[in-house]
Formats: C-alpha cells, sequence, structure tokens
C-alpha cells in the first residue's frame, strides 16, 4: 500500500500590512523584517521532515516565505495559481477598518458561501480551486511530502473541506502568518488533518523517519 501523502500549508509571513489591508492579488507587497525571520523560521521547524517538492503562490510574500525553505531542503519552488489568494475584485487594497462597517461585510462573516467579491471571486469557487489544487499535487506526488505556500482564505478554505466543515463556518478556523497546516491524504480514506495553525513547534514528527 502507497504511504500517504502530507500536504503542508504554509501561510506566507507578515507583510506591513498584515492585518490593516485586504492585499489580494495586488503585486508588490513584500515580506515585511519580522516576515522574513517568520520564513527562517518555518524552514526550521520544517526541517527533518522528506520534502518531496514545493509549490508556491506566485505572490511575492508567499516566494519569499518559501524561499528558506527552498534553500534549507535543495527544493525548488514551482509556482502554482491555484495556490493564489482570493480575487478581491473591487476590495483589492482595502483598509480592513472600512470594511467591517459595510453590511455584505456580515455575509463575508457568517455566510461566505453565497458570497462573490465585487468584480471578483467567490468564497465558493475560492474553495474548488484550492482543494482542486491540492487534488492535483496529492495526486502528483503519492506518498510524498508537498509544502505549498499560499494565503489565509484559500488555507482555510481547504482545511474546513478537510474536517467535513461547511464554508459558511470557515472563518471559525484561524491561520496566522507563516502558520503550518497538515493533511494527509491516504487513497481510499477520508483527508485526515494532523495540525491546523502551528506557529511554534518543530514539524518532522508529521512523517516520522
Ligand atoms: O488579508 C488577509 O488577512 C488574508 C486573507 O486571505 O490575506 P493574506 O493571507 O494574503 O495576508
Amino acid at each position: 500500500m502507497t504511504q500517504s501523502t502530507l500536504i503542508l500549508l504554509v501561510r506566507h509571513g507578515e507583510t506591513p500590512t498584515t492585518g490593516t489591508v485586504l492585499p489580494g492579488r495586488a503585486p508588490g507587497l513584500h515580506l515585511s523584517e519580522r516576515g522574513r525571520a517568520q520564513a527562517e523560521a518555518v524552514a526550521d521547524r520544517l526541517s527533518g521532515l522528506p520534502v518531496e517538492a514545493i509549490y508556491s503562490s506566485p505572490l511575492e510574500r508567499a516566494r519569499e516565505t518559501a524561499e528558506p525553505t527552498a534553500a534549507r531542503t535543495g527544493t525548488a519552488v514551482a509556482e502554482e495559481a491555484g495556490l493564489l489568494e482570493c480575487d478581491f475584485g473591487d476590495w483589492t487594497g482595502a483598509a480592513l477598518a472600512g470594511l467591517t462597517g459595510l453590511p455584505e461585510w456580515q455575509t463575508v462573516q457568517h455566510n461566505p458561501s453565497v458570497f462573490r467579491f465585487p468584480n471578483g471571486e467567490g468564497f465558493s469557487g475560492m474553495q474548488a480551486r484550492i482543494v482542486g489544487t491540492l487534488e492535483t499535487l496529492r495526486a502528483a506526488h503519492p506518498g510524498g511530502v508537498v509544502v505549498c505556500f499560499s494565503h489565509a482564505d484559500p488555507i482555510k478554505a481547504a482545511v474546513a473541506h478537510a474536517l467535513g466543515t461547511h464554508l459558511d463556518l470557515f472563518q471559525r478556523i484561524m491561520i496566522s502568518p507563516a502558520s503550518v497546516s497538515a493533511i494527509s491524504y491516504a487513497d481510499g480514506k477520508a483527508p485526515a488533518v494532523l495540525t491546523v495553525n502551528s506557529t511554534s513547534e518543530p514539524l518532522s514528527g508529521l512523517r516520522p523517519a
């Protein structure tokens, strides 16, 4: 029987606007100094895992978070558009303080499955995209350890799906900057969520040697 495939989902490290602006897919947002330190810490925490492949959202903050892990493991980073941030459409670049007062914000929080960002992507479409992408990557690396660098909302949606949690409840899942969440996929079985939003522990125990 093939060993399970382990997919690690890493949110990018902090940027100068994390928590204050909805950056979305706007280009040119880089890690802050603290974010770069978090990216190094991710590489430390993953050391000891037999990483077979690394994929990243094409956005700078995700690529920069992947770099130390790539250097440490000697594994090239492949860009994967399926790991991109949600397309926030007209809300891209908006200050969160200005969005939280909008009536639509209540839908974003409490009924996201029906919400589509104006001129952007819907949460349901985003979830289908990230789940489909992980399915493709797991099929490409049977039995392997695959590290994927992505963004908060897609990771939350992927974890919710693996848990069997409805998308309308996905805002209850916390995904912090530079956190690692792990899902194991075995043939013929439901996915197993091994850890969510891990920000401090070493992770080599997820795939004992
Ligand atoms: O703005 C945020 O809080 C999240 C939403 O997914 O984005 P990112 O993980 O790209 O910072």
